[in-house]
């Protein structure tokens, strides 16, 4: 029998100059750059440029990028009819995946894929999911629409689109940490979706749309969400030993740890660790943090499994005030960066993927 890779767990398939996830040194390089440093001091808005071009912005580059993700914030009527008609029991990620697919519908530019014209849809992408996402949680809320407000950066007017108040500065900073630490992670099962879609020559959105779907399950991106349903349904530090004792037993997968590539621990969790910290003091929030704590101390000694970046983002999404099933749709807001690079880099080199399968049914057969 051929040697399966399961899972193509292992495998190389392509080449990228967009991100380097190294293992061996627990490192993330975007662009050459470790993500750590782009954390540190860059907006979300410089880490998005340096994605798709390669090289961080000039001055001017970054004040034109800046008018123009500004420019394309506000929820187009025919989006904002498309999001009404989706029931509040819907899960949020089919909300965004349709609203992400009615605005590729609208788009004049949908099928030019000249690359002038898939940046200009990556950019557009990038403005308008964030109204989308603060919609949906204030309609969900019985709340009306909060208009952008262009006097405030990509971070700062997220906040205020979903909750109609100025964020405080520590809210910001966090929020715009989570967004440059969840934009990109090299061929990751959505960003590979967005791939295989492209190499057909299909177009941007429809990538875009393909890659939503595979971010959703609980495996990947679904796991942010997943995490807060567990330390919810343990209650408390004292009883998340018994709880992971129980849990492994089932022989359940503990949702915010693991991970396909590092197996010493995920290279972006002490940067949202920190980041998470701040925001427990800032909402004196000891208890989350003894749960968190003894959770991942637990699975450590039983399992030698560490956390990934869901596992200190889920609970940093409910401090800063989003409801649980919204944490995914802005793992999307971040990640649309990342797939759509990956798109355009696709395109310029492509080549049809279309792996081999060992077929295991029944030998040749003919009917009676
Ligand atoms: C941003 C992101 O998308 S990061 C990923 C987010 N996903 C999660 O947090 C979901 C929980 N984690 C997992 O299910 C896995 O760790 C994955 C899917 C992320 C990676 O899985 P794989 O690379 O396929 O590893 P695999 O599932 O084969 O795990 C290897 C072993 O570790 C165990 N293991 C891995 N992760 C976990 C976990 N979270 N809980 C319990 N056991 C686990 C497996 O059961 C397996 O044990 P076995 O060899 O005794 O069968
Ligand atoms: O790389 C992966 O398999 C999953 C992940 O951490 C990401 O997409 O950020």
């Amino acid at each position: 029998m051929t040697d399966i890779k399961k899972g193509l767990a292992g495998v190389v398939v392509d080449t990228t100059a967009i991100s380097k996830v190294n293992p061996e040194t627990n490192s993330l390089l975007y662009r050459g750059y470790p993500v750590q440093e782009l954390a540190a001091g860059r907006s979300f808005e410089e880490v998005a440029w340096l994605l798709w071009h390669g090289e961080l912005p000039t001055p001017d580059e970054l004040a034109g990028f800046e008018k123009a993700e500004r420019a394309g914030r506000a929820l187009a009527p025919h989006v904002k009819a498309a999001i009404d008609l989706t029931p509040v029991t819907s899960h949020p990620m089919d909300v965004v995946r349709t609203a992400v697919s009615v605005l590729g519908a609208g788009d004049p530019r949908a099928e030019d894929s000249s690359p002038e014209a898939e940046l200009a849809k990556a950019v557009s992408l990038f403005a308008a999911v964030p109204a989308m996402v603060a919609y949906d949680q204030r309609r969900r809320r019985g709340q009306e629409l909060v208009p952008p407000r262009d006097d405030l950066d990509y971070s700062q007017n997220f906040l205020w689109m979903t909750f109609g108040e100025e964020a405080t500065p520590t809210a910001v900073d966090v929020f715009r940490i989570s967004m440059v630490l969840y934009a990109e992670h090299s061929f990751n099962a959505s960003t590979f979706t967005a791939r295989v879609v492209t190499s057909t020559l299909s177009d941007l959105h429809s990538a875009v749309v393909a890659a939503i779907g595979a971010l959703k399950g609980p495996l990947h991106g679904g796991a942010n969400e997943a995490v807060m349903h567990v330390f919810d349904e343990i209650g408390g530090a004292d009883r998340a030993e018994a709880w992971l004792d129980r849990a492994l037993a089932e022989k359940r997968k503990i949702m915010g740890f693991g991970h396909r590539v590092y197996k010493n621990g995920d290279s972006r969790v002490p940067t949202m660790k920190a980041a998470l910290d701040r925001l427990i003091a800032e909402h004196r929030a000891q208890e989350l943090l003894a749960l968190y704590e003894t959770l991942a101390t637990a699975m450590d000694a039983r399992k030698s499994i560490k956390p990934n970046l869901d596992y200190p983002s889920g609970p940093a999404y409910r401090l800063l005030g989003f409801d649980t099933e919204m944490f995914t749709p802005l793992f999307v807001a971040s990640r649309v960066t990342g797939w759509t690079a990956h798109i355009m880099e696709q395109r310029a080199a492509n080549a049809l993927i279309r792996p081999l399968s060992e077929y295991v049914g029944p030998e040749e057969r003919h009917l009676p």
